[in-house]
């Protein structure tokens, strides 16, 4: 089947409430018709719930945007982050096999212990630090075990303009004076918008059925959380102190990687596909939005 009547013959696109999810169902809207579950319609960790909706919907392409991303709370409730990022793709990847489907699923730059000092390709070693790199880990290998064609993004420090995430959350903070902010923990920002736009660039890549597999998608270039909140700050025009502290003045329930920036060489090299920098994905963001 041409690549283009996989998503032709429907998407449906799971944990489509999410950042992300709200990102793909706009930007994948003009391949085929969406069809947007929430955690009401089908929790992914219920693998009769999930073979039912695939059933009822027969898509040609599966997108699964639902995760447990409560990366320190996930320390305290292993099993439920097991359940959904780690059985949970399991299932679906079953799901579209038995419909010979395809499945896009994401994963995340905390599958690495942040110590190579070199941006991370796909085939180092992962060595996750907390609960929730562990259990994205897992559910990225049940997907890569099945022999489907899967795409797995693994991405990074996801944001955009709405809902809670970092920007949200500096843009808020800002409002109290001065904001302090970790600057020994490095990554690479990357807006839903732009991870939405890659997955939809491979979704019509006329060799997307040949090139299956795991791939970096997370914008280029790296900064530490402190470094994009100061471009944060500036790109609203805030007059607010930006001050830098260390991981160890911030203690969290889950460990972090220091350094966990992905190289996208890969993506690259097999479908064409680059993500821009950081900086300018920011930047790109208030052209759309002042
Ligand atoms: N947010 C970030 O900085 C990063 C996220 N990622 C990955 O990117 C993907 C998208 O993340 P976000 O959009 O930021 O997450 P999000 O937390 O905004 O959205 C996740 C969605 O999944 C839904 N969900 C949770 N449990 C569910 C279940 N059992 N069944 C069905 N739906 C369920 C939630 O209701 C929510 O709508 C996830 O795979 C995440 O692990 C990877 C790296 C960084």
């Amino acid at each position: 089947m041409a690549h283009a009547d996989k998503a032709r013959q429907g998407i449906a696109l799971f944990g489509a409430q999410g950042q992300l999810g709200r990102a793909l169902a706009q930007v994948l809207a003009g391949l085929g018709p969406v069809h947007t579950l929430s955690h009401a319609d089908c929790d992914i960790g219920d693998e009769t719930a999930v073979h039912a909706a695939v059933r009822r919907l027969r898509p040609g392409v599966i997108v699964n945007a639902a995760a447990y991303t409560a990366v320190d709370k996930a320390e305290a409730e292993r099993d439920t982050a097991l359940r959904i990022n780690a059985y949970g793709p399991g299932y679906l990847a079953d799901a579209a096999l038995s419909v010979g489907a395809w499945l896009v699923h994401y994963s995340t730059d905390y599958v690495f212990d942040g110590t190579a000092g070199r941006p991370y390709r796909e085939d180092d070693l992962t060595a996750p630090l907390n609960v929730y790199g562990e259990s994205k880990r897992l559910g990225e290998e049940a997907v890569l075990a099945r022999p489907l064609t899967a795409f797995v993004l693994r991405t990074a420090w996801l944001y955009d303009r709405e809902g809670r995430n970092f920007l949200t959350t500096v843009r808020r903070l800002a409002a109290n004076g001065p904001l302090r902010i970790v600057c020994d923990q490095y990554g690479s920002p990357t807006p839903v918008t732009v991870l939405a736009q890659t997955t939809r660039a491979i979704l019509v890549h006329p060799r997307a059925a040949d090139c299956a597999g795991l791939y970096h998608a997370a914008c280029d270039g790296a900064t530490s959380w402190h470094g994009f909140a100061e471009a944060i700050v500036r790109s609203f025009g805030l007059a607010v102190a930006v001050l830098p502290i260390t991981t160890a003045d911030y203690p969290t329930a889950a460990h972090r990687p220091a350094y966990s920036v992905l190289d996208g060489a890969r993506l690259k090299e097999h479908l064409g596909i680059t993500l821009p920098s950081w900086d300018q994905a920011l930047a790109d963001l208030f052209m759309e939005r002042p």
